[in-house]
């Protein structure tokens, strides 16, 4: 069936040359009458942003500040001058706020998603979040902005996604719906079943083989160490109102079951489908209303075995890491979401080893007493703090090269298929 638009949207994507942003262009040029793209952003890979602007035509850009002028000549020599570049952090968040676009699609990967994404929510838009990290650093002050200004906020990632799917759509909290638990579920990652010590010796190349999903490096390292799952429970906390006892973590290897929510009838329902993010962006893209997304239909006769466990929080201690943090409060989300950032590049640059990661994170936590995370400045400066102390940490901790003379990186940026879909 074809729904017809009740009103044709304009999009700005926010991180357009990443997985999220494939999947979400994907999902938009089947849709021509229904989405008009007003603004793209990208930061290193800006022939792929060339690329985009001659098949989105977008009317504004943004890159980083030191891409400006070259970008802006690159425009010209392709013969699209009249799209305006924006440069640099102020870039980002006025084309964030830009008013010809209504809806704001947050597909940066981490803290550099944040002013961006708080900007378009303070602006009142229709923002779609998949720049799970914004909400991790800021929860607090996040909600209350959209609650201030009159935003609409949806959720992307897919669990959380799944969840606002099986929630009923006048939602205000899990009492006042019957809600017993939000049962948020895990693929368990390319490492499911490992012991800690066998850990030691995985390589980024392995990290990064996520089971199900083709995703960017840093979330897929995040699967990797359940860190994924942690930030996940802390953003289901601020999207759905709950605390972390209202929600349990099931490991789902086959990532089918996006998630869940059992009510105290004893009914769960669930959201199910092929691991395919443009089922997820689709979704809110044209919420309330439901538009083809290009994913496969879900085949039950092929399906095989729909398996469930718990999670292992010896080998895998990121997820309670983050337990500790959301629990200590303020600006420990924060502070966690720095370190995780900055060992996670590092252990890509295989200057540590995977099992440091939670190492890093732990430590860093340690150094720095929660302070309040009422004003975006102390969250920032709490951001930057953590970062050094994470920084320095590392830099004692430092393994010798392995045999590769490429960056992970490197290597990675060669085989990257900018797509969220499904591997099976
Ligand atoms: N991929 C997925 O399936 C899912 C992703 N998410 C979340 O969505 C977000 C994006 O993930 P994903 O698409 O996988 O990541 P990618 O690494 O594939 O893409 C990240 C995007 O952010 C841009 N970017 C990176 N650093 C900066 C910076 N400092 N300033 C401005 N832009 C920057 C990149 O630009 P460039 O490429 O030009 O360097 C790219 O467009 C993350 O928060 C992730 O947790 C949530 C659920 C699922
Ligand atoms: C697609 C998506 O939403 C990712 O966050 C995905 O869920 C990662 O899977 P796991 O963290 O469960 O391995
Ligand atoms: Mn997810």
């Amino acid at each position: 069936m074809t729904i017809n638009p009740t009103t044709p949207r304009t999009i700005t994507l926010l991180g357009a040359t990443g997985s999220i942003g494939h999947s979400t262009l994907d999902v938009i040029a089947q849709h021509p009458q229904r989405y008009r793209v007003h603004g793209l952003s990208a930061y290193r890979r800006l022939d792929a942003l060339l690329s985009l602007c001659q098949q989105f035509q977008p009317a504004q850009v943004a890159v980083p500040a030191e891409s400006v002028d070259r970008f802006a000549q690159q425009l010209a020599q392709a013969g699209l001058a009249h799209i305006e570049v924006l440069g640099g952090e102020s870039g980002l968040r006025e084309l964030a706020t830009a008013p010809e676009a209504d809806t704001l699609v947050a597909a940066i990967v981490g803290a550099a998603g944040l002013m961006p994404t708080l900007a378009a929510v303070q602006a009142g838009k229709r923002v779609l979040l998949a720049n799970k990290e914004a909400l991790v650093m800021s929860g607090a002050l996040f909600m209350q902005a959209v609650a201030d200004h009159d935003a609409e906020l949806l959720p992307v990632d897919s669990e959380h996604n799944a969840i606002f799917q099986s929630l009923p759509e006048s939602y205000t909290s899990l009492t006042a719906s019957g809600v017993d638990k939000i049962l948020l579920t895990a693929s368990g990652g390319p490492f499911r079943g490992r012991s800690a010590e066998s850990l030691q010796e995985v390589t980024p190349e392995q990290a990064i083989a996520h089971p199900n999903w083709s995703m960017g490096q840093k979330i897929s390292v995040d699967s990797a160490t359940l860190m994924n799952k942690g930030l996940e429970l802390i953003e289901a906390c601020w999207l759905f109102h709950a605390t972390p006892a209202d929600i349990d973590v099931i490991v789902h290897p086959q990532s089918v079951i996006h998630s869940m929510v059992r009510y105290a009838d004893g009914s769960v329902l669930a959201q199910l489908g092929v691991p395919d993010m443009r089922t997820p962006i689709a979704h809110a893209l044209a919420w309330p209303e439901r538009i083809r997304s290009g994913v496969q239909p879900l085949d039950f006769m092929t399906l095989g075995q729909l398996t469930f466990e718990a999670p292992d929080h010896t080998a895998f201690p990121c997820l309670q890491l983050a337990e500790q943090a959301f629990a200590a409060g303020g600006t420990a989300p924060a502070v966690l979401n720095a370190a995780n950032e900055v060992a996670v590049d590092a252990f890509l640059k295989r200057q540590i080893r995977f099992d440091q990661i939670a190492q890093v994170i732990d430590h860093t936590l340690q150094q720095r007493a929660p302070k309040s995370a009422n004003q975006l400045d102390e969250i920032l400066s709490e951001d930057r703090l953590a970062r050094e102390q994470a920084q320095a940490y590392i830099a004692t901790r430092t393994i010798a090269a392995t045999t590769s003379p490429k960056t992970t990186t490197e290597t990675a940026t060669e085989t990257t298929t900018h797509t969220s879909t499904g591997r099976n």
